[in-house]
């Protein structure tokens, strides 16, 4: 039996970070939407009682390591399943760029092996398990738009925001999520308002999504990699409507309304950069279905 998933990147439209915990992660509070960008990930049963990952990415690990293979190995020792599969992953998400991609993989991951192997876990389940991944794994399960708290495990999913494109541009390095978090100043936030993005976005509202864009970890990110920062001057200039770092990064990411000018600030950031896309958000419920 063979079974395809697609999964997709996330973006961070807010992100805070309100303090470190006994446990050594952050509290967070964040709105997390999906972006058209994904992995393409097949299931195959196998014969033998093992987990064989092909990924034909020197950027990603084909062994335990992998986030897929840590996922359906959750699942096999959880639900004693006694059967093997193999899964072929086809990466389009940058690898390490503060885009989730090994998570979305996971996730993916969760969701496929539930119906291959005929589990019958709904997806609230499926994220439950998916936090002891990761911490961004529970959003992946369901994808669309939420606010995110806890370490980022608990969701809340919310409407969409409105239709727009998003050109995203990474840097050539990759960037480690604990890195980024060990280095922020928590006495130095200046926190963004993310239940104004929240409000933004339930009103439908564009400008004020722009308006609203903001992430703590950017300029911790920026600070190790002044590349981040060159990127988003010239994402500014030219002339996407708001742009900001997604996640850990190193990923930077512009909101553009007219189609016209996205051609403009792709073609533009094409000249930086060699890791450039233009797509779609895709914050709507149940995306995954
Ligand atoms: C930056 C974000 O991508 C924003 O969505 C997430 O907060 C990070 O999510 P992630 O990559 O799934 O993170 P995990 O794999 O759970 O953790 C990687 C490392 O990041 C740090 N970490 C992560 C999440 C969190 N809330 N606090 C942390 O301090 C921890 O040092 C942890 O060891
Ligand atoms: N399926 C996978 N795809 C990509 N990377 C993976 C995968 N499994 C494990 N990894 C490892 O995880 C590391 C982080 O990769 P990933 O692409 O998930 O980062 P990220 O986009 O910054 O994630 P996040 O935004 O959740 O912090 C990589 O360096 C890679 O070695």
């Amino acid at each position: 039996m063979r079974i395809l998933e697609k999964a997709p990147a996330k973006i961070n439209l807010s992100l805070d970070v309100l303090h470190k915990r006994p446990d050594g992660y952050h509290e967070v509070k964040m709105v997390m939407t999906t972006i058209d960008l994904a992995d393409r990930i097949e299931f195959r049963s196998l014969r033998e009682n093992a987990i064989r990952i092909v990924s034909h990415n020197r950027f990603v690990p084909d062994d335990h390591r992998n986030l897929a293979y840590k996922a359906a190995q959750l699942l096999k020792n959880r639900f004693k399943i006694q059967q093997g599969v193999a899964i072929s992953i086809t990466k389009s998400i940058p690898v390490a760029a503060g885009l989730a991609g090994g998570s979305s993989d996971a996730a993916a991951t969760l969701r496929g092996l539930n119906k291959l192997w005929r589990l019958g876990l709904s997806l609230d389940e499926l994220a439950e398990l998916g936090a002891e991944i990761g911490s961004d794994v529970s959003f992946c399960v369901y994808g669309g738009t939420a606010i995110a708290t806890g370490r980022g495990e608990k969701i809340e999913q919310i409407d969409a925001p409105p239709h727009c494109w998003v050109v995203l541009a990474k840097p050539d390095i990759g960037v480690s999520t604990a890195d980024v978090y060990k280095n922020l100043k928590l006495d130095h936030i200046e926190h963004p308002d993310v239940d104004g993005m929240v409000q933004a976005i339930k009103e439908k509202n564009y400008d004020k999504i722009c308006q609203k864009l903001g992430n703590v970890l950017e300029s911790v990110t920026m600070k190790m990699h002044p590349e981040v920062a060159v990127i988003k001057e010239q994402m500014n200039k030219f002339g996407a409507d708001a742009v900001l770092m997604s996640g850990s990064g190193p990923t930077v990411y512009g909101l553009i309304q007219h189609e016209s000018r996205l051609h403009r600030v792709y073609n533009g950031l094409r000249g930086f950069c060699d890791q450039v896309f233009a797509v779609r958000l895709l914050g709507e419920r149940n995306v995954l279905d």
